[in-house]
């Protein structure tokens, strides 16, 4: 008899590919399509759990790699895990590491055991293998844990991702074994394959083979620097292939018109360090494009970031108070801009869930589109 996964997933409406639906996770609902804000180091950057909430956030990503390297995930256990440690009280997905090796670590040594590598933080060495990596994330008490993948550099060859999808379909073996809390916290695989269709087929047919040990699919090795168009095909290709009664979350992808893309395929979560990241930078989302806050032209712009955005900082800021603080330097710049950009993504996923659900995604994504490309600010 199947065991009861501890993730699940209802399907509730579908519009052409695109679908709307409900993720059952330990510590609530979610509903999609959804996108999570990045928390890697126990905390989304600038933002306190209660505005997380109020802006709509129902579920945020921690990251292996740093809360094993600081402060460590046995310091996080005995705060009783990462929802204690943190006090966010819904849903958190924890990556598994390998990604933030390649693009944080420095000496890095891949072999069939795991991957040897140098901390960013201090240089000491270490060795992330499939089973600490699982029993890492075990300690951080996450709803959702990723396989310890390998993410081909964006662009590898045939040659490369071949042998790599075969050492990462028996790092998943591994991954399946080594997991202590099967019944309390979902294992999602991760789908490789690069740019190739075949082998794409390839890494989805080897881990279909553990199916019942998955409480949903992740489309990896995409947002590593392939050409868009490349990106936007193989997600036409694959997603529909994963199983339809389990989620399906495309990782690194946080750019408007990317994430529209990905929905239209039939993707249900996503994640990306670019709202918060270039919030911190001034740079902000708007419904005619990106805004730089800092530009001279700004500075006596009595109008909201985005006029037609109803979150508290649109509601209460003009685009010149926020350049404001900005050239000065004062870190409230970077809350609100942060804030904003959030909202702005989590309004545009609950947006396209409404469109789903009464069948418009097609005439919704090509308004959007039109509008975002006008670039009128
Ligand atoms: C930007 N483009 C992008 N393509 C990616 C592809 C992969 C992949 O194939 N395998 C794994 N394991 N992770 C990937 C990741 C990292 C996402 C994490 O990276 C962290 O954001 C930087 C965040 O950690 C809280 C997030 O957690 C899920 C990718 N990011
Ligand atoms: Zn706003």
């Amino acid at each position: 008899m199947e065991r009861k996964l501890p993730v699940t997933y209802e399907l509730q409406k579908k519009s052409g590919k695109a679908r709307a639906g409900k993720i059952t996770a330990p510590h609530g609902e979610i509903e999609t399509p959804v996108f999570m804000p990045v928390g890697t180091q126990a905390t989304v950057k600038t933002m306190t759990p209660e505005e997380l909430e109020s802006i709509g956030s129902q579920i945020i990503l921690g990251n292996t790699y740093h809360l094993y390297l600081r402060p460590g995930d046995d310091l996080v256990a005995k705060f009783g895990g990462l929802h204690k440690f943190m006090n966010w009280n819904k849903p958190i997905l924890t990556d598994s590491g390998g990604f933030q090796v390649f693009s944080l670590g420095s000496l890095r040594k891949i072999t069939e055991k795991g991957v040897e590598f140098r901390s960013h933080i201090d240089g000491s060495k270490h060795t992330l293998t499939p089973e600490k990596s699982i029993h890492i994330q075990n300690n951080l008490g996450s709803d959702i844990v990723m396989l310890f993948d390998e993410c081909p550099p964006g662009l590898s060859s045939r040659e490369y991702i071949i042998p790599s999808i075969e050492r990462t379909t028996r790092w998943a073996r591994r991954c399946v074994e080594a997991h202590q809390r099967p019944d309390e916290q979902g294992l999602f695989a991760i789908v490789q394959g690069g740019i190739y269709e075949d082998l794409r087929d390839k890494s989805l047919n080897e881990l279909s083979e553990m199916d019942s040990a998955f409480s949903g699919y992740a489309i990896g090795g995409l947002a590593v620097g392939e050409p868009r168009e490349d990106m936007y095909r193989i997600l036409d290709y694959i997603v529909e292939k994963c199983p339809e009664n389990k989620p399906r979350y495309l990782m690194g992808v946080g750019e408007p018109l990317d994430m529209l893309e990905a929905v239209e395929s039939g993707i249900d979560m996503m994640d990306c360090v670019q709202p918060t990241r270039i919030g911190r930078h001034g740079t902000v989302f708007t419904k005619y494009g990106r805004l730089v806050i800092k530009n001279a032209s700004y500075a006596e712009d009595d109008r909201p970031l985005d006029e037609d955005c109803d979150c508290y900082v649109c509601r209460n800021f003009k685009r010149g108070y926020i350049r404001h603080l900005f050239k000065a330097e004062e870190v409230l710049g970077q809350r609100l801009a942060t804030y904003h950009n959030l909202y702005f993504l989590l309004k545009l996923m609950k947006d396209a869930r409404k469109a789903i659900l009464e069948d418009r995604f097609k005439e919704f994504k090509d308004e959007f589109i039109k509008n975002y490309n006008m670039g009128k600010n």
